[in-house]
């Protein structure tokens, strides 16, 4: 397997909360949270950029990672940690631009083709979803399922890699089993009776991710 281009990420990213707006940043890092996405959908650039470099200025106060998704020309105006995208963004975002800036990069797959795909562009991390059924996005695809989730962990090797998609604190302990070395979430922190306990929880079953 070839090593990333992109610049590298530990090998474990831990717990993975993905978020979308400033205040759940704030909260989460707060809680000792040290990967995090920020999530915002489908706005203007100018309407996410004040939320943008408030997440970037978090980040760097608690010295965490944080990985901006699709807006990557402003990640890499305001120099965040790193960029996520999806295989479509992949067909309008310039890579090189990212790479050249020196962010990370995370890519979305959902099958083998797909992981292909991704390995070519040698991003910082590979995640692979969706694991189980999600109510938080729509995805054309069905549920890759822990036995494909620990295959395709099983191709990657060494390669940094994120399993979402439907992740809740019961079903963590059967998606570390595969190897896997960031767990994404976004229900269960956002959607939790108690975010803080849940957060805990999480953090105590998949670790802050490696320095
Ligand atoms: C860690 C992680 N994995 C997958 C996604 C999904 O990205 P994408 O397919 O581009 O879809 P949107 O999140 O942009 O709707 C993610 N954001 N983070
Ligand atoms: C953004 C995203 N990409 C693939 S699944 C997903 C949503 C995951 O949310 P949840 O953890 O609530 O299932
Ligand atoms: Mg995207």
């Amino acid at each position: 397997m070839n090593k990333p281009a992109f610049p590298t990420v530990p090998q474990r990213l831990g717990l993975y909360p993905v978020v979308d707006s400033v205040e759940w940043i704030e909260r989460l890092l707060g809680a000792g949270v040290r990967t995090i996405q920020l999530r915002i959908k489908d706005k203007h650039d100018d309407d996410v950029e004040g939320d943008i470099v408030a997440a970037i200025k978090l980040s760097q106060q608690y010295q965490a990672r944080l990985f901006i998704n699709d807006y990557w020309r402003l990640a890499i105006k305001h120099r965040a940690y790193g960029v996520h995208l999806g295989q479509e963004d992949m067909d309008v975002a310039n890579l090189d631009a990212i790479r050249d800036a020196g962010l990370r990069l995370g890519l979305s797959t959902h099958d083998n083709m797909e992981m292909d795909r991704a390995l070519m562009a040698r991003p910082s991390y590979i995640a692979l979803g969706h694991v189980f059924p999600t109510n938080t996005k729509q995805m054309p695809s069905a549920p890759q399922g822990l036995a494909q989730l620990a295959a395709h962990i099983k191709t990657l090797g060494d390669y940094p890699t994120v399993a979402i998609g439907g992740i809740s604190i019961e079903r963590v302990p059967s998606v570390l089993k595969t190897g896997v070395g960031g767990v994404a979430v976004v229900s269960a922190i956002t959607q939790a009776a108690d975010w803080r306990a849940a957060t805990v929880q999480l953090l105590e079953l998949v670790g802050a991710g490696d320095e």
